[in-house]
C-alpha cells in the first residue's frame, strides 16, 4: 500500500495543477476538499458516527426508504456473500441509515467507519465514494488511495445515487471493503451490483408512491420487461407524467433529444407529447399481451419495450370520505403518500392531547396543521398561535404568561391574562419554538408538567388544561446540542414529531392548485379557470418556496386573468427560471426541437411548460 507522505505529497501536486493519472472524478473530488471544503491532506481524521440522537432523527427521516431499500440491499447482500463486502445505505446527507455486513468484524467496521451513523459527506470525510456520489450524483468507485484523508486508504468504496421519484437524490448505496485487491477493476463488479440495485430500489419506490396511478415500465429488450425493466414512468389518470425512475428520465430525455432538461421539466407533461400512445392506450401495454404489440415509439423514433400496470388503488371520487379521519384532517390533502401518513398519525395523538412538535420547511403547512389538529377534536377552547420569533424577548413573558396588576413598571392597571390561559381549554401552537428565550423555557416546562401557569407579580399559579403543538424549521436537536435549548423541553414537547413534506415532493400538487383557488375565487368571488399550458407550467415548477410561493403566484394570475382564464402570460415570470434547460452545449437542440413544433415558439413553450419570453431569451442567448 502506498505510504501516507506519498499520499499527501499527490494530493499537494495535483492541488497545484500537476497532471494526474486518477480517473477524473477522483481529481475532481480532490480538488474539492482542497479549494471548496479546505480540508489539509496532512490532517488525518477518523471516520466520523453521528451520535445516537442525530442518527434516530436521520432514521426516522429516511424510515420509507429504509423499508423500501432493505430487500434491495438484503438481495445485493446474498450476491455478494463470503467476499466480505459491507452495504451501507446512507441518505442525501451523507449519513448511514442502514448498513448489513459480517457481525464477526463489527469492531473493525465501526473503527473504519463502514457502520451505521457513518457519516460520508464530502466535506466532512474527503473524497469517498458516497461523498463524491452525492455531489456529481454518478455511480464511482474510490478505490483505496483514491481517498483524501490517509485514514481511509486502507478501505475500496463503490457507491450508487438513488433517486426519488422526482429527481432529486435521496439515498446512496454503497458496497465497501476493509482489505480488497490493488486493482481497481476488481471492483467493478461491485459498481455494476451497486448500480443495478439502486435501479431497483428506485423502482420499489415509485411502486410504492405511485399507487394511484399507472406505471409504465420500460427496457430495451423484451426479456427483461416485466422482471427488471431500466425505467419506469408513472403517469395519472389523464396521462400526465407525475414521477418517474433516474433511468425513466433519461428515456424520455433522449425520446425527445433533450439532454439538457431536469426531471422536473417532464413532470406534467402528457405521455402522448413524448410517445406515439394515448393514455387510452395503455391497456394495451399490460401483461400478458404478446411482446410484439407492446412496442412504443418515441417521437423522435427510437423504439423501447413497454409494459404497463393499472393503478393498485383505484383513485378515490373526490368528496368520498377517507375512513375514519376526522374532516378537518380529511381535508388536507389528496393522494400524497407523506401526507396520508402525517393525516393518520395527527388523528390517532389529537385524541389523546399528546404535545406533538411539527417539523417543516417554512411555508409547508404547519399552522394549518396544527389548526386542523384542534379543529378534529371538536374544536372546543381557543386556538391561540405565538409566534416565538415574532414576539421581542422582553415581551414573550408578559405576552405568554400574562401579568398581575401593576407587576412591573409600565404594566396595565388592571393585569393581563395571558396567551397560555387564553388556550386553555383548546390549543395553544408555538410556532419557531426554537427562538424562545432560554430563561422562559424552563417556565414553559413547568406549565407542561405541571399543568399551571404563573403570570408574572403572581404569588400563586393557575391550573390549566391545553393541549400544546409546536413547530420549528430549525432542527431543535441542533439547538439542544448547542445549549440553546433545553434537552427536557425538548422531550416534552417532541412526544411525537409529525414533518411535513415540502411542496416539491408532494405527489396531490393539481389538488393542492384546485383548493388554492377555490380560495382564491371565494375571497375574490369570481370563479378562474386554468388552461393546460398554465396547468403544466404549475406543475412542472420546482416550488422552492413552498405552499405560500403557490398561493401568492395563483392569487397574482388570478389578478392578471382576463375573464377569469389564468393562462401562461397570467403567471409570474420568475416561474420559469430554470424551468428550461441550462443552455446546451448543442444549441442545435433548441432548433431542432423548435422545428419539431413546426418552427412556432408557442407551440414549443406548451410542450416544455414554459413562457414563450423564456424560449425567445435562449434562442437570443444562442444567435
Ligand atoms: N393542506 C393545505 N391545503 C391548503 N392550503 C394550505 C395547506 N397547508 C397550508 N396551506 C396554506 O399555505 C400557507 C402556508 O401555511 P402555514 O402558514 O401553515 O405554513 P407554516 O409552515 O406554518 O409557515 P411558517 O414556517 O412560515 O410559519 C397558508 O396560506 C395556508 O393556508
Amino acid at each position: 500500500m502506498v505510504s501516507t507522505l506519498s499520499h499527501i505529497r499527490e494530493i499537494e501536486r495535483v492541488g497545484m495543477g500537476a497532471v494526474s493519472p486518477r480517473d477524473a472524478p477522483v481529481v475532481k473530488s480532490w480538488l474539492r476538499c482542497l479549494n471548496d471544503y479546505k480540508l489539509d491532506p496532512t490532517i488525518a481524521q477518523e471516520a466520523y458516527i453521528v451520535p445516537e440522537l442525530k442518527l434516530r432523527e436521520h432514521r426516522e427521516q429516511a424510515e420509507e426508504l429504509i423499508r423500501i431499500g432493505r430487500s434491495g440491499l438484503e438481495g445485493l447482500f446474498n450476491q455478494v456473500a463470503g467476499q466480505n463486502y459491507v452495504l451501507l445505505l446512507s441518505d442525501a446527507r451523507g449519513v448511514t441509515v442502514d448498513f448489513m455486513g459480517d457481525p464477526t468484524f463489527d469492531n473493525q467496521l465501526r473503527k473504519a467507519g463502514l457502520y451505521l451513523g457513518s457519516e460520508w459527506s464530502e466535506n466532512r470525510a474527503g473524497t469517498c465514494a458516497v461523498g463524491a456520489c452525492i455531489v456529481s450524483g454518478e455511480p464511482v468507485i474510490i478505490h483505496q488511495d483514491d481517498h483524501f484523508d490517509a485514514s481511509h486508504i486502507g478501505l475500496t468504496c463503490t457507491a450508487a445515487p438513488v433517486f426519488d421519484t422526482l429527481g432529486d437524490l435521496t439515498a446512496v448505496l454503497d458496497i465497501s471493503q476493509l482489505r480488497s485487491p490493488t486493482a481497481k477493476a476488481s471492483q467493478q463488479l461491485a459498481l455494476h451490483l451497486a448500480t443495478s440495485t439502486a435501479r431497483r430500489i428506485e423502482l420499489a419506490n415509485l411502486m410504492t408512491r405511485t399507487r394511484n396511478d399507472w406505471v409504465l415500465r420500460l427496457a430495451r429488450s423484451p426479456e427483461f420487461l416485466d422482471v427488471d425493466p431500466d425505467a419506469a414512468i408513472a403517469l395519472d389518470g389523464s396521462g400526465r407524467i407525475t414521477g418517474m425512475t433516474h433511468g425513466g428520465f433519461g428515456a424520455l430525455a433522449r425520446s425527445m433529444n433533450m439532454r439538457g432538461l431536469a426531471t422536473r421539466d417532464f413532470l406534467g407533461l402528457r405521455i402522448s407529447e413524448v410517445f406515439d400512445m394515448d393514455v387510452d392506450d395503455l391497456p394495451r401495454f399490460m401483461r400478458g399481451r404478446p411482446n410484439g404489440e407492446r412496442l412504443l415509439r418515441a417521437k423522435n423514433g427510437l423504439v423501447l419495450f413497454a409494459s404497463a400496470i393499472a393503478p393498485a388503488v383505484s383513485l378515490r371520487a373526490p368528496n368520498i370520505p377517507a375512513p375514519r379521519l376526522p374532516r378537518a384532517l380529511r381535508d388536507l390533502s389528496q393522494g400524497d403518500t407523506a401526507m396520508e401518513r402525517v393525516q393518520a398519525r395527527a388523528a390517532k395523538l389529537a385524541a389523546r392531547d399528546i404535545p406533538i412538535l411539527i417539523q417543516g420547511e417554512t411555508g409547508s403547512g404547519k399552522e394549518f396543521l396544527a389548526r386542523a389538529i384542534h379543529d378534529s377534536c371538536g374544536g372546543s377552547g381557543n386556538f391561540v398561535a405565538v409566534n416565538c420569533a415574532a414576539i421581542p424577548e422582553h415581551l414573550i413573558e408578559s405576552e405568554l404568561f400574562g401579568y398581575t396588576p401593576g407587576a412591573f413598571t409600565g404594566a396595565s392597571q388592571k393585569g393581563k391574562r395571558g396567551l397560555i390561559e387564553e388556550a386553555n381549554g383548546g390549543t395553544l401552537f408555538l410556532d419557531e419554538i426554537g427562538d424562545m428565550p432560554l430563561t422562559l423555557q424552563s417556565r414553559l416546562l413547568r406549565v407542561l408538567s405541571e399543568n399551571e401557569v404563573q403570570p408574572v407579580g403572581a404569588l400563586k399559579a393557575r391550573p390549566v388544561r391545553l393541549r400544546v403543538l409546536s413547530a420549528s424549521h430549525r432542527d431543535l436537536a441542533d439547538l439542544v446540542k448547542e445549549g440553546r435549548f433545553r434537552q427536557d423541553l425538548y422531550y416534552r414537547l417532541n412526544a411525537a414529531t409529525l414533518s411535513l413534506p415540502a411542496l416539491r415532493e408532494r405527489q396531490d400538487l393539481g389538488w393542492l392548485i384546485d383548493q388554492l383557488l377555490a380560495r382564491i375565487e371565494k375571497e375574490n368571488g369570481e370563479t378562474y379557470r386554468i388552461d393546460k399550458a398554465a396547468q403544466a407550467a404549475l406543475l412542472a415548477h420546482a416550488w422552492p418556496g413552498n405552499l405560500r410561493e403557490l398561493s401568492n403566484a395563483l392569487r397574482v394570475a388570478a389578478a392578471l386573468s382576463e375573464g377569469g382564464v389564468i393562462d401562461v402570460d397570467c403567471l409570474p415570470d420568475h416561474l420559469f427560471a430554470g424551468a428550461v434547460a441550462a443552455p446546451s452545449d448543442d444549441d442545435g437542440e433548441l432548433r431542432q426541437a423548435l422545428s419539431d413544433c413546426g418552427n412556432n415558439v408557442s407551440a414549443l413553450a406548451r410542450k416544455l411548460g414554459v413562457n414563450r419570453s423564456t424560449i425567445h431569451r435562449r434562442l437570443k442567448r444562442l444567435n
